[in-house]
């Protein structure tokens, strides 16, 4: 099935998460581990926290797809990470990198580059840490953005095509481009940025999206995060007081988003 980019997409993406639950393998930091395997779950996935370098080969075995974050790096973590994403590559799994605070130190940068040479399918970050992984100056405030998604966007086509991945910015309007096309998402609230580990927990919707349609990991990382920004859009109508009760309004509209919703509220256009 092909996915386009207008709203019937996003449905479809999100009707074959539902549909095929498939088990994304999240290799992630200790902050989003709690959030991200429950936004999966809201969006119908199956997600399994497995990072030990004893079992992430044969983890990626049974898996659909791979999510690598590099949020509480530590060494011990590297020699898993390249492992599980040799594994991912080998066993044509799609694996998405999510390279948090890169730019932040040299030890974090150096190896976000390590991982970004083992071909990921998708990688997804914000604005700061996109720039710094394509070498430029990123300002980043540790793992926060001081940037907008527009100043990153020469940066993430020039890694999507050195690398022959899709890039994914986030912020007030995401980017998404695989090098030469460009898809703008205006789904989402500003107050997702006081949610420690959204940005993170998109990232493993966008591989469960990505393993569903492998021939079109550009729409389908486009979608994951319209369905995700949409699902904030209606829990801050829904009268979210602040981030507390906005994270908890996030997961319920994940869980309970219907067809006429995101039908009528996905905003996924070719920039
Ligand atoms: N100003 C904004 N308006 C609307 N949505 C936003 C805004 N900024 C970020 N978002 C949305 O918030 C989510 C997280 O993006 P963000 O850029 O904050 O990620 P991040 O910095 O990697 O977060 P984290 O590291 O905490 O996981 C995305 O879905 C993004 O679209
Ligand atoms: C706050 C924080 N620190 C390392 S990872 C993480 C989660 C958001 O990226
Ligand atoms: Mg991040």
């Amino acid at each position: 099935m092909a996915l386009d980019t207008s709203s019937t997409g996003a449905w479809e993406a999100l009707a074959a998460c539902r549909e095929k639950s498939p088990l994304v393998q999240c290799i992630t930091n200790y902050v989003s581990m709690d959030i991200m395997a429950n936004v999966l779950l809201a969006a119908g996935a199956s997600p399994a926290m497995a990072h030990s370098i004893g079992e992430v080969e044969d983890f990626v075995k049974i898996a659909s797809a791979l999510l690598i974050n590099v949020g509480t790096l530590s060494e011990e973590w590297v020699g898993g990470m390249r492992l599980a994403a040799k594994a991912a590559v080998a066993q044509g799994k799609p694996w998405v990198l999510d390279p948090v605070g890169c730019g932040a130190t040299p030890f974090r940068s150096q190896v976000i580059s390590s991982l970004l040479a083992l071909s990921p399918t998708v990688v997804r970050g914000n604005a700061s840490e996109i720039l710094a992984l394509a070498g430029l100056e990123g300002a980043t405030k540790g793992v926060d953005s001081t940037a907008a998604a527009t100043e990153a966007l020469g940066a993430a086509q020039q890694i999507a095509r050195r690398h022959g991945c899709v890039v994914a910015i986030s912020g007030a309007e995401d980017l998404v481009t695989d090098g030469t096309r460009v898809l703008k998402v205006a789904n989402g609230v500003p107050m997702l940025q006081q949610i420690t580990a959204t940005g993170c927990s998109v990232t493993a919707v966008v591989a469960a999206f990505v393993c569903l349609f492998p021939q079109q990991p550009l729409e389908a990382t486009a979608h994951a995060l319209a369905y995700f920004g949409l699902a904030a859009e209606l829990a801050a109508a829904d009268g979210a007081k602040g981030p507390g009760s906005l994270r908890v309004g996030l997961l319920d509209n994940l869980w309970s988003m219907s067809q006429e919703q995101l039908l009528a509220g996905a905003r996924v256009t070719e920039a």
